[in-house]
């Protein structure tokens, strides 16, 4: 049992920060000197990694599409690479252009910066919504409170009407998405390629078909040890596409070290997620990563997840027949996407990894 709990009555602490539908900027509007308790995280045993430990990679994805396949054939043995042994890489020259993303960084930041009146008609932590804001989508279910708030939508397949989404960045996000979009499909040829799978195999299974972008806000914290921006997680649905700005925090667990994912301008940040792992019977890695709390801010980041967790489907998801040998069995059963992402969003990020509850 935590030992704080006899101490302080955590749920109806939890409802009263809920109930302000301010979120964590909020508290820091209001003049919060010192974390409140709901907060405070515990300390895990990893140490963070010294500089230059280890190389974060970095894909440069100029040419992919040229005549020329060699250096197609070299981006794929480095996505290869990099999604066994990190699970994370940064891409470059991706095609989304730097004003998209810069405008993208803006319209997030404005819509949790405007009138608090206005941003919360979208407070809601009801699960059928497809715009949704709040602050830790696992408010009562995690151990510890993240320090940060979160806008969020579901873009693909149906995207909302525009009127759905607020005024302040619906252009933005709709833009920004329609890049996400052809980006993950350039991405999941090649992941499927560096499988030995062929090029249209992966967005076949409609791996690319969901898209949902969580807009993230980290305001800056007054005692960043005691909290995190986000609790060691790895991450729901097939792909996530992280766009950062330039504050950093966003840290890898790479040989039981963390590892920090370097704020590149114009990058992106491409990871890994559990359903992939699942789907590639473990050849690709969805890797533990956490934000840290900052004493600047605010951070804003936006990931996208490919995903259909949103969509009724009794499609059933195991890893891919064609990468199975005597050798190499199925190490986890089959599931559909909805069952495995009510049991991610029950579970909440609690630092464990969901993935165990489908091993075999
Ligand atoms: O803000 C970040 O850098 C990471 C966010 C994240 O890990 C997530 O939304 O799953
Ligand atoms: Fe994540």
């Amino acid at each position: 049992m935590d030992t704080n709990e006899s101490k302080y009555d955590r749920k109806s602490e939890l409802k009263a920060f809920d109930d302000t539908k301010s979120g964590v900027k909020g508290l820091v509007d209001a003049g919060v000197s010192k974390v409140p308790q709901i907060f405070i995280s515990p300390q895990d045993t990893y140490s963070n990694s010294t500089t230059g430990q280890f190389i974060f990679p970095v894909i440069d994805l100029q040419d992919i599409d040229s005549h020329d396949q060699i250096n197609r054939k070299e981006v794929i043995e480095k996505v290869r690479d990099a999604s066994e042994t990190w699970g994370f890489f940064q891409v470059i020259n991706h095609g989304v252009p730097y004003d998209v993303l810069e405008e993208m960084i803006r319209g997030v930041c404005s819509f949790h910066e405007q009138d608090n009146d206005i941003k919360k008609q979208w407070y809601t932590r009801e699960f059928t919504k497809r715009v949704v804001y709040n602050s830790n989508f696992d408010l009562y279910s995690a151990p510890a409170t993240n320090w940060r708030d979160t806008f969020f939508c579901i873009m693909a397949p149906n995207p909302p009407s525009p009127e759905e989404l607020p005024p302040i960045c619906r252009d933005i996000i709709v833009k920004y998405s329609e890049e996400v979009k052809k980006l993950g499909r350039s991405l999941f040829e090649l992941l499927a390629e560096a499988l030995g799978l062929n090029r249209n195999y992966l967005n076949d299974m409609d791996c690319d078909k969901g898209l949902s972008v969580s807009c993230h806000y980290y305001p800056a914290c007054p005692e960043p040890k005691l909290t995190l921006g986000a609790s060691k997680h790895a991450d729901d649905g097939f792909l996530t596409l992280l766009l950062q700005d330039h504050i950093g925090g966003l840290q890898v667990l790479h040989r039981n070290h963390w590892v920090d994912v370097p704020p590149t301008p114009g990058a992106l940040v491409v990871n890994i997620a559990d359903l992939l792992q699942l789907i590639t019977n473990d050849k690709f890695k969805s890797v533990e990563h956490r934000v840290l709390a900052n004493r600047v801010g605010p951070r804003i980041s936006i990931a996208c997840f490919f995903s259909t967790f949103f969509l009724a489907s009794s499609r059933l998801y195991g890893p891919i027949k064609e990468l199975l040998s005597e050798e190499n069995p199925s190490k986890y059963r089959e599931t559909t996407i909805q069952e495995y992402s009510a049991y991610f969003t029950a579970k909440g990020l609690d630092g464990t990894s969901a993935l165990q509850h489908f091993r075999l």
